[in-house]
């Protein structure tokens, strides 16, 4: 549903050049809810914007349910009218609500139908119609001063749907809201995206928010991608910088001369009593450091952080047999340099190890 290549953005500040985007490759599936994560400053809003050409970007391309929106004509408030229509199919949601303050509720999810010609009472059933769907059917009378944040964003919700898109961007738009109401706007946004197969590209900084409702994801540093994919599949792969900040297990080693493991659980692993036979097997002590269970992107997932008597060498046929059994075994290095979580958020500082040995 999203395709870009190469993207590339390139800002001129002050006599020098800022490369916000450096070659950016993203595909966004058609249906799916997908993050894209990073720290300030790693250049997710120009991302965003220019998925939906508000910037027009350096080189490269953007591809949008099939129409390449680079080759249409102008940007931003100057788009050509085929841009302008291109444009209609994808709503934007943003960070600030950017509700208009003299205006209704209705008004406002009205303004987009009025720039696409829809003629009034047309334009009054869909304000109210949409309204109805993120559930402020009674608020179509208010003023935005009279709503509280989550009520606001649902009317920036409501307005993103008037053109009856096919793609939602959102661009933090949860960042102005407190927990209890992030989560229904999320919900909410997922109820969207299931009942009207709405896609969705949402960008943000807290890793909560695409353990909620992210199919997929991407991680983003100094204009790149560095990791993306669906979240099983970041869960299913070594040293997956997004899946240990998805899903953090912590623990320290008890002493010198231990292997320290993480074990992924998922699918038909995580009912075997793996554990119990890496002992009897081996006839090993194993430790457990550390242990969650989690719901991550709908899927129901282990992870276990356990220690073996023994350096790495010495282990290397019992994480073998884990790996044998299906499980995922990333191994702690303690001497490695730290790593770095996305959020600076619980992950203990020491890094995984890609292993070559299977
Ligand atoms: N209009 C602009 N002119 C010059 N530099 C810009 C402009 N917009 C963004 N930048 C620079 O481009 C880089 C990426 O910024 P961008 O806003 O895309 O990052 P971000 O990941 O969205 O950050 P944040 O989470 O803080 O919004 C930064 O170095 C920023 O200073």
């Amino acid at each position: 549903m999203i395709t870009t290549t190469g993207l590339t953005k390139v800002y001129r500040s002050r006599g020098r050049d800022i490369t916000a985007l450096d070659g950016v490759d993203l595909h966004v599936r058609e249906g799916e809810v997908f993050g894209v994560i990073g720290r300030s400053g790693a250049g997710k809003s120009s991302l965003i914007r220019c998925v939906n050409l508000l910037e027009r970007p350096t080189s490269g391309s953007v591809v949008v349910d099939g129409t390449d929106l680079t080759a249409l004509a102008g940007r931003g408030n100057r788009a050509g009218k085929e841009l302008r229509r291109a444009r209609s199919r994808i709503g934007m949601v943003f960070q600030h609500f950017n509700l208009l303050s003299s205006r209704t509720v209705r008004d406002n999810v009205e303004l987009p139908l009025e720039i696409l010609g829809v003629s009034g009472a047309a334009r009054t059933r869909r304000a109210l119609e949409l309204l109805d769907l993120v559930g402020l059917a009674d608020k179509a009378g208010a003023y935005p001063a009279q709503l509280s944040g989550g009520q606001k964003q649902r009317v920036g919700i409501a307005r993103a749907l008037a053109g009856d898109p096919k793609v939602l961007l959102s661009d933090e738009a949860t960042s102005a809201l407190d927990p209890e109401t992030t989560r229904s706007v999320l919900q909410l946004l997922r109820d969207l995206n299931r009942e009207l197969g709405l896609t969705v590209l949402l960008i943000t900084h807290e890793m909560d928010v695409v353990k909620t409702v992210c199919d997929s994801a991407a991680l983003m540093r100094q204009g790149r991608i560095v990791e993306s994919g669906t979240v099983g599949e970041l869960l299913a792969t070594p040293g997956s910088e997004l899946a240990r900040e998805l899903f953090p297990v912590t623990g320290d080693a008890s002493g010198p001369d231990r292997t320290v493991l993480d074990v992924t659980f998922h699918g038909d692993a995580a009912t075997r009593p793996v554990i119990s036979r890496l002992s009897r097997t081996y006839n090993i002590d194993i430790s457990i450091l550390g242990a969650a269970m989690d719901t991550v992107g709908g899927r129901q997932i282990g992870r276990m952080r356990i220690e073996l008597p023994g350096g790495y060498e010495t282990n290397v046929v019992p994480v073998g047999f884990l790996r044998e059994q299906g499980l995922q075994v990333d191994v702690v290095d303690d001497d490695a340099p730290a790593a770095v979580p996305v959020q600076g958020n619980g992950a203990r500082g020491a890094a995984l190890v890609k292993e070559t040995v299977k």
